[in-house]
């Protein structure tokens, strides 16, 4: 348990494993390091007791076994240089209990083009002979791009069934009927009701295209699901359940409205589309921080365009900053060199979730709370100027969760329930909405008494958004209006929530886990995407920073779309990839601002100076255009900090502030920028996790907690 927990935090001296959002899904996964020479010694007894005991229980239909596959566990890896993903799969195949050895799937037939995981399913050949042998046999490829793919491939497969995503079914059909229907001899598992929803699915329908997709003769099963139509679908979009709601506890707390997939009819359904279409709140836009007027009344006139025409009816002119980057730039705020800031979120203390748990119980009143909140953010300010922070935040004390929050804000983003928790990773969780109509409200006044520059501070705030793709993606949005359409509304929404601040940064964190599975649809999908970041920002005034923050997914595959969104400064999130990101960057040309995280949040280790130093140092010698001007490489930490306690938040940022303070010193000096070597490079992690382990299983007086 211990060399888990250094694995998933990382230990003195080592980082830990890299995390990343599990494909389309705002659920964190660690990504798994494969060495050159690896020799996998499977252990699968920790799996095969969990299920027996499962079977035990539920009988042994019910409780599945369920093993990623080797060509989804490589692909998903990282990999050590020099180490081809063909290599790897040959090293790992033999742990797996395959059909049959000449059956397996050879680098020259797999489908190798596809940036995606292909099986999920495979049994270990640990597994008792008692599993059934159509569990044995079954794959189950999640995404709908691989069930053709995969039945081309056929003939290496002995399956007994494929598991399909139906969500999307009309596609799904139409791929099947292209590759000339369901092969014979295959039973066809489809999941059938979108998990990742919290609207009723209409199974009937789902069924009978697919029935008409089969060939003759062939019956598509219908899974357990569809007898339960309240479960999650299991050949679902998601894969894992994670991403539902928890309806057991929701159920259990005897809420009104329990039971949300059954109380999600038909009946409101066809009353959502027959609400569809922009329209909102009428409401003056603040002109803070908004550039001309003009530029306002422009933005007024899109508002009102929208609700009559829709959001094509947008002009172009209000997905464009009215200056370029080098023309504005120069207008904004200037720092020293090496500026540090933090990314929003402070911990979120048991006195903070204490004032909110009274406020709901109404045993504070809303000033009184405020107040808290106000003394919250005061202390922030203040631990932030002792700190000697160049650029500061609210704390975002007054949040319970960056969306959630905003979904309290705005009309129309209704909350779903008090207790509807979906697993974001490890132990964390959070609570999304539903779309449902998303208004054009403006924000309360309280929101920006927090945000912007407090009276107790002289030096910039950063104003604090999140962004309309983000806020879209981490919600369950209406399925009978498009994505695009909904992110312009919230985009829209966004737009007007300016203040005199003359930094704000709007997180984009979600904005890759948007990206559609098939390539294919990437670019239309980041347009509209990119578009509604830029909606909601485009509005700034030249001499305003806009300031974006990305983290925990690949985004190297998008980087064009990063740079289109024309942030003044992006954060990211980087210190697990081992400056992945900034390379990628780098090497694409970026020349904005860019703030890479010099540390881990998700970690309990402060690290030491030297290893900030060493950090910085690696940018500047990655980053060629940062050895000139010092002042546009930002020093902050990889993510919000609401999960870290103060006595870890106050030292690892004392140390990123001296830090910081060395690399000014050695630039004035013109000294090299040269690192010592005390950052951990990822490659040695694992001998350095074995011995971290053991002083760790020496000291846990009980599982840590998950952060
Ligand atoms: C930045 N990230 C986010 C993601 N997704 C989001 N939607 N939001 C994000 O910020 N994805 C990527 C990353 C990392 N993700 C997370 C996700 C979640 C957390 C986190 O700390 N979650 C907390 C949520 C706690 C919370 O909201 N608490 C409420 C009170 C809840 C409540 O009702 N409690 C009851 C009972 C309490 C008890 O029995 O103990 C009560 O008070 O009566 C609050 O604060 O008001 C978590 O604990 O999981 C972090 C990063
Ligand atoms: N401002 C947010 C961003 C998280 S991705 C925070 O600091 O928690």
């Amino acid at each position: 348990m211990a060399l888990y927990f250094a694995l998933a935090r990382g230990t003195e001296g080592c980082t830990a494993l890299d995390m990343s959002k599990h494909l389309d899904s705002n659920y964190h996964s660690l990504v798994p390091e494969l060495e050159l020479d690896f020799t996998p010694e499977p252990d699968f007894s920790l799996l095969i007791d969990r299920v027996e005991a499962g079977q035990k229980l539920l009988g042994k239909e019910a409780a599945v076994p369920l093993v990623v596959g080797p060509l989804t566990l490589v692909l998903l890896a990282r990999l050590a240089p020099g180490l081809s993903p063909s290599a790897a799969l040959h090293r790992i195949l033999p742990a797996y209990s395959c059909t049959s050895p000449a059956s397996a799937p050879t680098p020259a037939t797999a489908p190798w083009t596809s940036s995606r995981p292909h099986t999920a399913t495979w049994l270990p050949r640990a597994a008792p002979s008692t599993w059934s042998s159509r569990t044995a046999t079954s794959r189950q490829p999640y995404w709908e791009r691989q069930l053709a793919c995969l039945w081309r491939h056929s003939a290496w497969t002995s399956w007994a069934s494929g598991g399909g995503d139906a969500n999307r079914t009309a596609e799904l059909v139409a791929e099947l009927a292209k590759a000339g229907g369901w092969p014979a001899g295959l039973r066809l598992g489809a999941g059938i009701v979108d998990g990742r929803a919290v609207w009723k699915d209409d199974a009937d329908t789902l069924l009978a295209l697919l029935a008409g997709a089969v060939l003759p003769g062939h019956q598509a099963h219908q899974r357990p699901e569809q007898r339960l139509p309240a479960a999650p679908a299991l050949g679902r979009r998601g894969g894992a359940l994670v991403e539902d709601p928890n309806h057991a506890t929701h159920a259990a707390s005897g809420e009104p409205g329990a039971a949300p997939r059954a109380a999600m009819s038909r009946g409101l359904t066809a009353e959502l589309r027959a609400k569809s279409g922009v329209c909102g709140a009428e409401g003056e836009a603040d002109r803070g921080g908004h550039a001309s007027r003009s530029r306002v009344s422009a933005l007024a006139c899109a508002l009102s365009m929208a609700r009559r025409g829709g959001v094509a009816a947008i002009p172009a002119d209000c997905f464009r900053r009215s200056e370029a980057f080098a023309v504005r730039r120069s207008k904004q705020p200037q720092f020293r060199a090496f500026p540090t800031s933090t990314i929003g979120s402070f911990p979120q203390t048991a006195e903070v979730r204490r004032a909110r748990a009274q406020l709901t119980k109404g045993l504070l009143t809303l000033e009184q709370y405020q107040a808290r909140m106000d003394a919250l953010i005061t202390h922030a300010i203040g631990v932030q100027e002792g700190l000697d922070i160049d650029v500061l935040v609210h704390g975002e004390a007054e949040r319970t969760d960056m969306v959630e929050y905003f979904g309290e804000q705005l009309e129309g983003l209704t909350a779903f329930t008090a207790n509807a928790w979906v697993q974001s990773y490890g132990s964390r969780y959070v609570r999304p909405h539903h779309c449902v109509d998303v208004a054009c409200a403006p924000m309360t006044v309280r929101e920006w008494r927090s945000s912007q520059t407090p009276a107790c501070t002289g030096r910039f705030v950063k104003g604090m958004l999140t962004g309309p793709v983000t806020i879209l993606n981490w919600s369950f949005p209406r399925k009978d209006v498009s994505r695009r359409v909904q992110a312009m509304q919230l985009a829209l929404a966004c737009a007007r929530r300016w203040t005199r601040c003359r930094i704000v940064q709007v997180d984009e964190p979600a904005l890759r886990e948007g990206l559609p599975l098939k390539n294919e649809r990437w670019q239309s999908y980041l347009t509209w995407a990119v578009d509604a970041f830029r909606l909601s920002t485009a509005v700034a005034r030249p001499d305003v920073q806009i300031v974006t923050h990305l983290c925990y997914s690949n985004f190297e595959d998008i980087l064009q779309a990063v740079d289109d969104m024309d942030a003044d400064v992006l954060t990211i999130e980087n210190s697990r990839s081992g400056d992945e990101m900034v390379r990628a960057l780098s090497n694409a040309g970026y020349c904005k601002d860019l703030g890479p995280g010099v540390y881990d949040v998700h970690s309990p280790v402060v690290p030491p100076v030297e290893w900030f130093v060493d950090k910085i140092a690696s940018f500047v010698a990655t980053c060629e255009q940062f050895k000139d001007c010092p002042d546009r490489l930002w020093v902050n930490p990889d993510c919000g900090l609401k999960t870290r306690a103060w006595s870890e938040v106050i030292p690892a940022l004392r140390n990123m502030v001296q830090a910081a303070q060395i690399m000014r010193e050695r630039h004035a000096k013109q000294q090299p920028v040269a690192g010592s070597g005390a950052a951990t490079p990822t490659g040695v992690r694992r001998s350095a996790l074995a011995s971290a382990a053991a002083p760790l299983a020496a000291a846990a007086e009980g599982p840590p907690q998950a952060s």
